[in-house]
């Protein structure tokens, strides 16, 4: 049954970033201690007044908030906001009865978002329909400007809806990825299959005319006008269509310099889960690296660069799916030092041979708090202590938070368990 006319407290806000009164029901855009009007209908709960405001309320900078699905957290003060970020670790953490002190939380949004994805609809009479989606919907939200994107991103909108109307006769619904990088826009498509060869024509033609640096369909290069480049420090990468990049520049630099900072001294490190080369490139200044990662082209992209770079340690790697075949204890005896930077669902089963390992250190990077918390837990269990965790912001407004957790293992009990594994 729907209440059009619920009069609510908010308790809390949650991990996804929406108001939580008693029920529970669910609010978006409502903060802890307001009291507000709301449309109910079950869990779900439509702000339509806000009665009492909190004194954290402040305005949302952005004119599309509340239309878009964006940013659905802006109107909570700047240290309210971080408060509730850095609390998102600490309450994962506690609810795996892991104890440790969070740090503050570091703000690395930078300039802004280096990459976006945009969505493309088309209607009966195949005009598109261009944007990201509306929050809660399936439909697109048009807009000119979004104010989180970096100044590389600059022509983003544009160029997807250019490239979006090429594709019109396929009907399709797509995706546009984005990414702005030092030589220009690098734009892999999505969703449309196969094309024939006058689309990809066409599209080869909007790549010049909007001086694109790269059209790609589905990470395969229809043109490469100039080599897309990203730093890794000093190290110019050119990731491959579509690859994970971490979302800010400043993000980038905040999660790799703490993990520099903390394998300082090791003179064998691995990444594993490198992707193209964030934390190897860097780490290569000071220790030689072995890269391990199960997508081909970003490990061939991060050794290239390597390479191509004079100065740096030795940097090898290998593709292989630390899921299914993680590093055994035997193999991680080469390295003094780990970083592992695993996607959402984390490093369950490397955690686990890790804990098992001789390696004295280890930094475990995650988008992810949740799935971090479990495996600190299985190193912890293993002999190591979590010295450190640090909450990194780079996914501003939104209930995203990347986090670094520095772990040590003492020399003696490392070499008990070398003993052990005989
Ligand atoms: C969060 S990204 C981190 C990439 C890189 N460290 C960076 O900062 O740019 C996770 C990486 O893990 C890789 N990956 C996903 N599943 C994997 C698996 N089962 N085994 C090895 N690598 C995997 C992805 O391809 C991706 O490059």
């Amino acid at each position: 049954m729907i209440d059009l006319n619920a009069r609510l407290t908010i308790d809390k806000l949650t991990s996804r970033g929406e108001g939580m009164a008693k029920g529970p029901v669910f609010v978006p855009f409502a903060l802890p201690g307001e009291e507000v009007l709301a449309e109910v209908d079950g869990e779900r709960g439509r702000l339509v007044e806000v009665l009492k405001p909190s004194p954290d309320r402040v305005d949302a900078p952005c004119p599309h908030f509340s239309a878009c699905g964006g940013c659905a957290v802006q109107t909570l003060s700047p240290d309210a906001y971080a408060q509730w970020k850095r609390g998102l670790v600490a309450d994962a953490l506690r609810h795996a009865g892991v104890s440790a002190e969070v740090a503050p939380l570091q703000r690395a949004w930078g300039g802004g978002r280096r990459r976006a994805t945009f969505h493309a609809r088309f209607d009966f009479r195949g005009r598109a329909r261009v944007g990201f989606m509306e929050a809660r919907s399936h439909k697109i939200f048009e807009l000119d400007a979004c104010p989180i994107l970096a100044p590389e991103m600059a022509g983003a909108m544009a160029a997807a809806r250019e490239i979006a109307e090429k594709l019109a006769g396929t009907e399709k619904p797509l995706d546009l990825v984005v990414t702005g990088t030092r030589t220009g826009l690098d734009v892999d498509v999505r969703g449309c299959g196969k094309l024939d060869f006058e689309t990809e024509q066409a599209l080869i033609a909007s790549a010049q005319t909007l001086d694109l640096a790269r059209i790609s369909n589905h990470g395969i290069v229809l043109i490469e006008r100039r080599a897309p480049e990203v730093l890794s420090g000093r190290v110019a990468v050119t990731p491959p269509p579509g690859n994970f990049l971490q979302a800010t520049a400043a993000g980038e630099e905040a999660l790799t310099s703490v993990v520099v900072a903390a394998l300082a001294g090791a003179k064998k490190c691995a990444d594993l889960f490198s992707g193209s080369g964030a934390f190897a490139l860097r780490l290569a200044e000071q220790a030689e690296v072995f890269c391990v990662e199960s997508d081909a082209a970003a490990l061939a992209a991060a050794l290239r660069a390597a390479r191509s770079t004079p100065g740096l340690r030795s940097v090898k790697g290998e593709m292989r799916d630390l899921f299914t075949r993680p590093l055994l204890p035997g193999e991680l005896e080469k390295f003094d030092a780990v970083v592992f930077d695993p996607p959402r669902a984390g490093a369950e089963a490397q955690a686990r041979e890790l804990a098992r390992s001789a390696v004295a250190k280890v930094a475990a990077v995650s988008c992810n708090p949740q799935t971090f918390a479990r495996d600190a837990k299985i190193l912890i269990g293993g002999g190591f202590t979590l010295e450190n965790v640090i909450p990194v912001d780079q996914f501003l407004y939104s209930p995203h938070v990347e986090l670094i957790g520095i772990f040590a293992k003492a020399a003696a009990s490392a070499k008990k368990k070398r003993r052990l594994l005989g």
